[in-house]
């Protein structure tokens, strides 16, 4: 399957302004976000789950646009792909990795639920979705006057477009309209909406019985990646780095 259509837009508000970028990585059918906020003087950006093989192209586009990395974030420790986080501490000095404390994983910020990351006048709040793994988050960009609405949930791999990576369900109390971007797509979406997914998707309308026996029954492959990606990821990507930089 080719690159999906992916989104990008800024948002103008009263006083903020959301830079946004989706970002797909083919091998292992990742997302990659960047966000920032563009109308501060420094235009403070962060990337939540970027891949290590394709930091090249994002630190390039953070050029690119005139931005000032300060976060590299994960929703979990991903077991299909190393994490770009580690490389991009060598690469851009003073930037902080960022993981939730429930993950178990080495970084800089150890984030719980409840917490807010600020970049310039943005920020994310952290919600605890686990079910995929234990330390799984959701970040969801702010509410307010000056933040972007509708609200945006990096779901990770909680909440798939129309699919999930076991979830439960917290990221159903959000309003309707906010849009959902998960770390994977399989099948060529790239966005979708918390009211769609409880219409439409074609596990979580189930009950739960009916639920398990469809999850039991995904009969998936062992992730490819999975032996090297999970204990590089509990370091955020950091251990043998002498031969990637
Ligand atoms: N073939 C891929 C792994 C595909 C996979 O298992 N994806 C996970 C999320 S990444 S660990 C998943 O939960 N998928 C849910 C689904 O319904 O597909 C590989 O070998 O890396």
């Amino acid at each position: 399957m080719g690159s999906p259509e992916t989104t990008s837009f800024s948002s103008q508000s009263s006083s903020s302004k959301l830079l946004f970028r989706q970002l797909f990585e083919k091998e292992s059918s990742t997302y990659t976000y960047l966000l920032a906020d563009a109308s501060h003087p420094d235009r403070p950006a962060l990337l939540i789950d970027p891949v290590d093989k394709t930091v090249e192209r994002d630190l390039s586009l953070i050029k690119d646009l005139g931005l000032k990395l300060i976060y590299a974030m994960n929703t979990h420790v991903h077991a299909d792909h190393v994490t770009g986080t580690g490389l991009i501490k060598t690469k851009v000095p003073g930037v902080k990795s960022v993981i939730s404390k429930a993950s178990g994983s080495k970084a800089d910020i150890l984030i719980e639920p409840g917490d807010k990351i600020q970049f310039g006048s943005l920020f994310l709040e952290v919600r605890a979705t686990p079910g995929h793994t234990l330390g799984c988050v959701t970040y969801v960009t702010g509410d307010g006057p000056d933040q972007h609405q509708p609200r945006l949930a990096f779901t990770g791999d909680a909440l798939l477009i129309r699919g999930c990576g076991r979830t439960d369900f917290q990221i159903f109390t959000l309003p309707k309209e906010t849009f959902v971007y998960p770390a994977h797509d399989y099948k060529g979406f790239s966005v979708s909406t918390v009211g769609e997914e409880i219409l439409y998707n074609p596990r979580l309308t189930k009950n739960e019985e009916t639920f398990k026996g469809i999850m039991e029954n995904l009969n998936l492959a062992y992730p490819k990646m999975i032996d090297i990606a999970v204990p590089a990821n509990m370091v955020c990507g950091l251990q043998d780095m002498t031969s990637k930089v």
